[in-house]
């Protein structure tokens, strides 16, 4: 409407975009333009290509429209797929103003997705309506057949019931394949979505909220398949049809359609009472268990080393026991809730028998229809009592939707303005200003205003005791942790304006904690640089110092480094292979945490001969205990409890550096 309304805007640029999305409150993402980003979005977006001009277009489906003003008329029309492939950012628009309407995320997602309800919908109807054709087909056996001594009319009813039943089956079916595939579709959707997001949020926020709560987040869009899917489902989309058995049953029998609803009303009452009786006996023990087995599975050898494994025993078998009793009464209660609801539905269908014997010996219905009659009472029931089963998973479902709409207003990476791209060729020059990062708000600052320089094409060592924030400040230094005060600056730009993606993709990163992912060592090394050659692969084992890892491993690249599931290799081995993935991307900037822990000798050589060809040509921070590679660097920055203590120069840089001198003066001469 703006674009519209407003004469200004039809000039507008991407700052002017922002600033108004920010003048309304709507929360938006700024991202490299790519379809796998577009196919999540539920509002129009805003493409901006590097080389032409901007677009306002949305998804259809699986379909994409951009906006056109014709005559003043704005319009809809499809959008080329080539608009998509093309290299820019797309500003998406997550949520609108209203303070509601982040509350509803899982809605607006859903509704984006194929009309699925309206075949369920005429689905169902077509198979209650079939469905009415044994009992009606038992009525008029018994009324015309047999009462009625006119048996030339039983083909033509049989003939009748066998086509309406062949319906009912074929609709049934289909019904229950578009359901299956309905709910795969939401799951897979919601995991996706919560994947993404996930990964888009800041590292701090992730950190704080912990895995096993990101495990139950991915857990949830689970839960979405289970309820739609299975024979509950179906008795939860069958229960508002009951009401056309109702009204057959007024139809048939008059005033006896009240005894099966004052027993649906009763079956109510009662098992309401009887799920909160079950409820009360809801397992509490299940995640305490558990993590007992978890960290008992994780412990084996200790456990064995420390040779006294009673204690363990003891707390395990507790722990099994409770686990079990728990179980074992709340499975007991469900069963009785199955059988307190088989009862009543025997109940409904006998009481309905003996009011309506009345009936029939008043020859007030015929007795066809009482039997008719008391055949439809079952296709109440049990929708009914599938669907008082499914309860508990309508609750649950009703708490994962509620999480996923939480967790979808939480802020990320990119809800804000960043489209600079950072320039590869040069190594670049960065600068620590006042920085300060805590964790949370009751502990000691991680960082505290630290603020140093670093000329382009410097080697430095941060170093300094445990602890003292050292992989804090290089996390920071690639921008996947923020800080709440000071920044860094790289050539000349406030890191936080470059595009968090394209920087992360430029910059070469080693964490002190290895992390192997499943899968070869190929694949492993390519997450850094997709379409690295195998050459390059060689080149970065290398100078990782990882070749006699490599030759163990039969210098074989697509050896699986997870076979039956664990990682045949261990941490220290799997840091070599991960500093080569760093090293892999020859990048201009690289920021590597403890490269070489293990001070092996040969990786060290390797390490060093590796620093000293790129010296000059790209910018290198890394931490390190290791006074030989101390001695390396250009300057060294130790650090004390978050803060610098001194950055400079090693002190008798001046007689140990000649070599460096030369080595850097050569190649900054190309
Ligand atoms: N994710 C986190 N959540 C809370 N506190 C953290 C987190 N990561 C680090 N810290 C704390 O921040 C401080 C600095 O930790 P950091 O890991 O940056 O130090 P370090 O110098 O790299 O230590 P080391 O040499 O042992 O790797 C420590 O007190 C640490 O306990």
């Amino acid at each position: 409407n703006n674009l519209n309304c407003e004469q200004e805007t039809k000039s507008f640029d991407s700052v002017m975009v922002v600033n108004t999305l920010k003048k309304h409150q709507i929360s938006y993402s700024v991202h490299e333009i790519s379809t796998a980003e577009l196919s999540h979005t539920i509002h129009p977006f805003l493409l901006l290509p590097t080389d032409s001009a901007p677009i306002v277009a949305r998804r259809s489906g699986e379909r994409y429209e951009h906006l056109t003003l014709s005559a003043n008329q704005p319009q809809w029309q499809a959008l080329a797929p080539e608009s998509l492939t093309v290299t820019g950012h797309v500003i998406t628009i997550d949520a609108l103003p209203s303070a509601k309407s982040g509350a509803h995320a899982f809605a607006a997602h859903m509704s984006k997705r194929t009309k699925w309800y309206k075949p369920v919908f005429w689905l169902s109807l077509l198979s209650s309506l079939t469905g009415l054709a044994v009992p009606l087909f038992t009525m008029a056996v018994y009324d015309r057949v047999i009462g009625g001594q006119a048996p030339e009319v039983l083909p033509s009813l049989a003939l009748g019931a066998i086509l309406a039943v062949t319906i009912l089956i074929s609709s049934r079916l289909a019904r229950a394949s578009i359901l299956s595939s309905t709910s795969n579709r939401f799951a897979r959707d919601l995991s996706n979505i919560t994947f993404r997001r996930l990964l888009s949020m800041p590292l701090i926020v992730l950190s704080r909220v912990g895995l096993t709560n990101h495990l139950a987040r991915i857990r949830n869009a689970e839960k979405v398949r289970t309820l739609l899917s299975g024979p509950s489902g179906a008795g939860l989309i069958d229960l508002p049809f009951t009401s056309i058995a109702l009204v057959t049953i007024a139809l048939l029998s008059g005033w006896l359609v009240l005894v099966p609803l004052v027993m649906l009303l009763l079956f109510y009452l009662v098992m309401k009472a009887v799920k909160r009786y079950t409820q009360a006996a809801t397992p509490t023990i299940s995640s305490e268990y558990q993590n007992a087995s978890n960290d008992l599975a994780k412990q084996l050898l200790q456990l064995k080393i420390s040779g006294d494994t009673q204690g363990w025993n003891t707390k395990f078998s507790r722990l099994c026991k409770e686990h079990c009793r728990q179980n074992f009464l709340y499975s007991k209660r469900n069963g009785l809730t199955g059988a307190i609801a088989h009862a009543m539905s025997l109940t409904t269908a006998l009481v309905t028998v003996f009011t309506g014997i009345f009936l029939v010996l008043n020859q007030n219905i015929s007795p066809g229809a009482l039997i008719a009659c008391v055949m439809l009472i079952w296709r109440i029931t049990g929708p009914a009592q599938l669907a008082f089963s499914s309860s508990q998973k309508i609750t649950m479902m009703d708490s994962a939707i509620k999480q996923f709409d939480r967790f979808m207003e939480a802020g990320t990476e990119h809800n804000e303005l960043r489209l600079d791209v950072p320039d590869t060729t040069q190594a670049p020059e960065v600068s620590f200003k006042h920085l300060t990062l805590r964790y949370s708000a009751d502990v000691e600052p991680a960082l505290s205003g630290i603020s140093f320089d670093v000329a382009s094409g410097e080697i430095v060592a941060i170093i300094g005791p445990n602890g003292c924030g050292k992989t804090s400040l290089l996390q920071t230094a690639i921008g996947i942790l923020d800080a709440q005060a000071g920044y860094i600056s790289v050539n000349g730009k406030n890191l936080k304006q470059y595009d968090p993606q394209s920087f992360r993709q430029w910059a070469g990163f080693n964490s002190a904690q290895p992390d192997l992912f499943p899968g070869s060592l190929a694949d492993n090394l390519r997450i850094a640089k997709p379409d690295a050659t195998d050459e390059e692969l060689f080149q970065a084992l290398d100078n990782a110092g990882a070749s006699t890892l490599f030759a163990s491993l039969n210098n074989d690249l697509n050896v699986d480094l997870f076979a039956q599931g664990q990682s045949i290799l261990t941490d220290i081995e799997g840091s070599y292979i991960c500093l080569a993935r760093a090293l892999l991307k020859n990048s201009t900037y690289l920021v590597l945490d403890e490269p070489i822990a293990n001070q092996n000798p040969y990786a060290r050589h390797a390490f060093i001969n590796m620093l000293n060809r790129i010296r000059g040509k790209a910018t290198v921070l890394f931490t390190t205990h290791d006074q030989t590679l101390i001695q390396q660097a250009d300057k060294v920055v130790i650090l004390d409890k978050g803060a610098v203590v001194y950055a400079g120069p090693l002190p008798d840089q001046a007689e140990t550096s000649p070599s460096k001198a030369t080595m850097q003066e050569s190649n900054a001469n190309g």
